[in-house]
């Protein structure tokens, strides 16, 4: 549902992503892992759009989106939640979830009630701001705003980073319920081998913008994880 091919981008002068090609199909979590300032958020940028390629191409669902905006990206059903989760701190939880609906490509005004049977703590803090909800609930906030449009794609940028243990659990229980209902693909950006192990369908490896391994998870090898994960 996801293609990319020979993808090139950076930012001015610099070039970060180098002849990137990669795959990602209806339903399953693709893991993208690499070291700090591998450029992995770079890649991510550039497939909602943030970031223009200098060359190659993006499809998704058989359309060439290379020329699309985040905006045109968001209806066609792509979702994103950034690093640093970008809530908006003074809105309410409400508020924030009723902006992810924007995104809705079939008019929905209101908010799938499934979304609180994934988040229930969301529902008993609609009326609290988004500042002054806790590192973790923060996250599952992006996320649940991502989810609120019904996206067929999620884009995940490293969610557990900056999360107390406790709260990882949490977080990783929800993507492995994404996962299960295989309804929405994932591309996660992860730093922790073992969750990518166990959830992933597929990784790519990205060193110096450029993937250097790739394969199906149980495929990860020590020897790519000491050369290109450790640092
Ligand atoms: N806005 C920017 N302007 C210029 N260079 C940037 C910008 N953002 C990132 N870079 C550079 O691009 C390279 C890749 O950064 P990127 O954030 O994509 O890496 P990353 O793999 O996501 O790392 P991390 O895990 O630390 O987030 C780094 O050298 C970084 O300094």
């Amino acid at each position: 549902m996801l293609n990319l091919e020979r993808i090139e981008a950076g930012y001015g002068e610099s070039m970060v992503i180098r002849n990137v090609h990669l795959k990602v199909e209806p339903g399953q979590v693709v893991c993208l892992m690499g070291r700090n300032g591998v450029g992995k958020s770079t890649l991510m940028k550039t497939i909602m759009g943030l970031i223009k390629p200098r060359s190659g191409t993006i499809s998704y669902c058989g359309r060439d989106i290379t020329s699309f905006t985040p905006d045109r990206r968001a209806k066609a059903g792509i979702g994103y939640v950034p690093q640093g989760r970008d809530i908006f701190p003074q809105l309410t939880v409400e508020e924030n979830l009723l902006l992810g609906l924007e995104a809705a490509s079939d008019g929905r005004k209101r908010l799938p009630e499934s979304l609180f049977e994934t988040f229930p703590v969301l529902r008993e803090m609609l009326q609290r701001k988004g500042g002054d909800l806790s590192g973790g609930q923060q996250q599952q906030l992006a996320i649940a705003r991502a989810l609120a449009s019904g996206p067929k794609l999620l884009l995940l940028d490293e969610p557990m980073e900056g999360i107390q243990p406790s709260i990882v659990m949490e977080i990783e229980a929800i993507i492995e319920s994404i996962k299960r209902s295989r309804e929405i693909a994932v591309l996660l950006v992860e730093q922790s081998l073992e969750f990518a192990a166990s959830i992933a369908d597929h990784y790519y490896v990205l060193d110096r913008g450029t993937i250097v391994a790739k394969g199906n998870a149980e495929q990860i090898s020590e020897e790519q994880v000491r050369k290109h994960l450790t640092v």
